[in-house]
């Protein structure tokens, strides 16, 4: 198991177009002209210096030798949100696998400005490392170090840190890996100071620094920032987070288009109307808002990775899996893309649940009373080439709704012969789920067993829970810190991307910072800010989907039709619908899906009526209709949140 997992994340941390995917003329294995083919396999390169030479940006290092070599890294912001949540937990989980040092090999010291407490601080910071027997915890614990440096903007407590690194490494020659995780407003000064200061011993030993988002604020902010740290670090010493990049299922896009010989002939106008890219939480800013207000939902999810999601959707294939390659196709279709004004995007803010529950955004400490900061956006983009000329690509982002949810949905365009069977309404979808409950599906047509011709939408579902059942699924986190750490910047955001993203938001941004436009209100926990279905419809042809609380309380309403849908569920005709009809229901209100067990567990509940009959009578649905009316309009979080949740 271990070594199945260690195998796993191994694969799939080295590769972003694994050699198989490689298009074009490199993606035969036999082919010598490619760099990496040339090189070997991406884990068989060996460095025979035993140090990382400059061009290492081509040649990833392996396992072996990351986890192998002397290793400090230094979390800057140790004491924050991300490296509790995040870092902390994922540098246990790469020690644990084996992917990085362990023992006297590795060093991990948080910096912060004051100095703490070290136990109390590990016991803190560490509370979501998911413990193992198979690397004690003590044993990890034992590796960390902290250092109070005082202000991230000033030199001295630089200085003093790299006094304590040469004490902790104890003049052996040691690789340095530096995380900025702090607000973005010290990035570019302490990414200055670290170099200064901090360098590992050149050339042998590599000193790399990872940069968390937002890099910038619009254009001229990036432009400042990236002349700041390209001053003091080569490109390929740079590494740029956008920790989509690191989801398994966002890697998967790549494979999926150019591993398969059926997407990507029909991934283009002609064959796809629409692709819809979202991101939905259940949870606000939680405290985070005195930086949120500052940036807004744009620029903490959409700028950043759902653009990634969608330039992984939208690249011509690359010339090669290099990150250069990847790069370059990248920056080609951000360039194709056009500028979205105000009238491209809907703009909303949440505000306390209706049963006050839960706070509202403006109730956040350091959001401002009257702050028009957008928790949620939908934008129409469009991309002017050959292959997606007249595509709306929408992309949607929100905080504060009824569920966490990230997915790329794809619309096939109905054609003439369609009607044959199924008419004009019938279409296909491709959906990419990235979380929760990763998986692909594609909704398709099928002929309903029987002696009858009839068409029934089915689902072809490749879950990955069940199609890779024990797998390790690795946390982005981990993937981008073994990346850095093997010099692989495939999964990293080059500058030349990130320029052309500011240069796509950086005119909406700028109109909504000057004019300040009225977000519309919305009450956490909703699943659509009112008024958003219709402009989706208008601004885009895309028609968004109904839970199915709304799809039943939409019924409640009219007796006839609540009795043709129950009636068509009732298979055996009883009268009654059993725990197999009521499946049935439940997937066709799914997108055609197998409902996780747990939100089927909850349907169950609810559709039997509050209580566990075997059968429910059309009454007992009718109940259950009204009842999902009543929650539907009153939208009590908690009874939502227990019912309608994907999770
Ligand atoms: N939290 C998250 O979920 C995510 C965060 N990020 C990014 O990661 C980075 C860190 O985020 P997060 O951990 O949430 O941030 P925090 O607000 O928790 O800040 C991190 C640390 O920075 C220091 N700090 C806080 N405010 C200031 C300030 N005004 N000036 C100087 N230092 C300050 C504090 O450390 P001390 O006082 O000890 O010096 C704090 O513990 C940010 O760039 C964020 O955008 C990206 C994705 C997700
Ligand atoms: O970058 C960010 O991402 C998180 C969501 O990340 P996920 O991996 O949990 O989907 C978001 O909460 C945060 O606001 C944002 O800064």
């Amino acid at each position: 198991m271990a070594a199945l997992a260690e195998k796993t994340l191994n694969k799939s941390t080295s590769q972003h177009l694994s050699p198989a995917t490689r298009p074009s003329k490199s993606l035969s294995m036999e082919d010598t002209t490619s760099p990496r083919a040339r090189a070997g396999s991406w884990d068989s390169v060996s460095t025979a210096s035993g140090g990382f030479l400059p061009e290492i940006k081509s040649k990833p290092a392996s396992i072996k030798e990351t986890s192998s070599r002397r290793l400090t890294v230094v979390i800057f912001g140790a004491t924050g949100d991300l490296a509790k949540k995040k870092l902390y937990p994922a540098l246990y989980q790469l020690m644990l696998l084996g992917q990085l040092p362990r023992g006297d090999k590795i060093r991990i010291v948080g910096f912060g400005r004051r100095a703490v407490e070290l136990q109390g601080f590990i016991k803190k910071q560490c509370a979501n490392v998911k413990k193992d027997a198979r690397l004690p915890f003590e044993d990890f614990a034992s590796r960390l170090f902290f250092h109070g440096g005082g202000a991230y903007d000033k030199a001295p407590g630089f200085e003093s840190l790299a006094v304590l690194l040469d004490e902790l490494e104890q003049g052996l020659p040691t690789d340095r890996l530096f995380f900025l995780s702090v607000p973005p407003t010290v990035f570019g000064a302490c990414a200055q100071h670290v170099s200064a200061c901090c360098r590992a011993q050149a050339p042998k030993r590599w000193t790399r620094l990872i940069i968390e988002k937002p890099f910038g604020k619009d254009s001229d902010s990036f432009a400042e920032l990236d002349a700041s740290t390209s001053g003091s670090w080569s490109e390929d010493e740079l590494f740029r987070i956008d920790h989509y990049l690191g989801k398994e299922v966002v890697l998967n896009l790549s494979t999926l288009r150019f591993a398969n010989q059926l997407f990507e002939p029909t991934w283009n106008s002609k064959c796809i109307e629409s692709v819809e890219i979202t991101f939905k939480e259940d949870i606000g800013t939680q405290g985070r808002g005195g930086y949120f207000d500052g940036f807004g939902i744009i620029r903490d999810i959409m700028q950043n990775h759902l653009l990634q999601v969608l330039v992984l959707c939208a690249m011509e294939p690359p010339a090669s899996d290099l990150p250069e390659d990847i790069q370059k196709a990248k920056v080609e279709v951000l360039k194709a893309m056009s500028i979205p004004s105000l009238d491209d995007a809907f703009l909303a803010q949440y505000t306390e649940d209706n049963f006050m529950s839960e706070p509202g955004y403006l109730e956040d400490p350091g959001v401002p009373d009257d702050s028009v900061t957008p928790t949620f956006a939908a934008i129409v983009l469009k991309i002017n080439n050959e292959r997606w000329k007249g595509v709306p690509f929408v992309v949607k982002a929100g905080k504060g709704l009824d569920e966490r949810l990230a997915e790329v949905r794809v619309r096939y365009k109905s054609q003439p012969y369609n009607k044959l069977l199924v008419g004009p309404q019938a279409k296909n979808e491709l959906v990419c789920r990235i979380q929760p409950d990763e998986a692909l599906y594609l909704k398709t047509h099928t002929k309903k067993p029987g002696l009858e011709q009839e068409v029934e939408p089915t689902c072809m579902d490749m879950r990955y829970a069940s199609t890779f059942g024990g797998s390790y699924l690795a946390d982005a986190y981990e993937r981008m810190f073994l990346n850095a750490a093997k010099g692989d910047s495939s999964l990293f955001v080059s500058s030349g991307e990130l320029r052309e993203a500011w240069r796509v938001f950086t005119p909406l941004l700028h109109a909504i910072d000057k004019t300040r436009p009225k977000p519309i209100l919305y009450a956490f926990g909703e699943r659509n800010p009112r008024g958003f279905r219709d402009w989706s419809l208008a601004h885009s042809g895309v028609k968004q989907r109904q839970s199915f609380m709304e799809t039943l309380s939409g019924l409640s309403g009219d007796a006839g039709a609540l009795r043709a849908y129950f009636d068509r569920y009732d298979a055996d005709k009883d009268g009654t619908l059993r725990a197999d009809e009521i499946r049935d229901l439940a997937r066709s209100l799914y997108d055609g899906r197998d409902p996780p067990e747990n939100t089927l567990r909850k349907f169950f509940h609810l559709a039997r009526g509050f209580d566990l009959k075997d059968k429910i009578t059309f009454q007992d649905f009718t109940y259950f209709a009204r009842c999902a009316r009543i929650a539907h309009k009153s939208k009590p979080r908690a009874y939502e949140r227990d019912v309608c949740s994907e999770k």
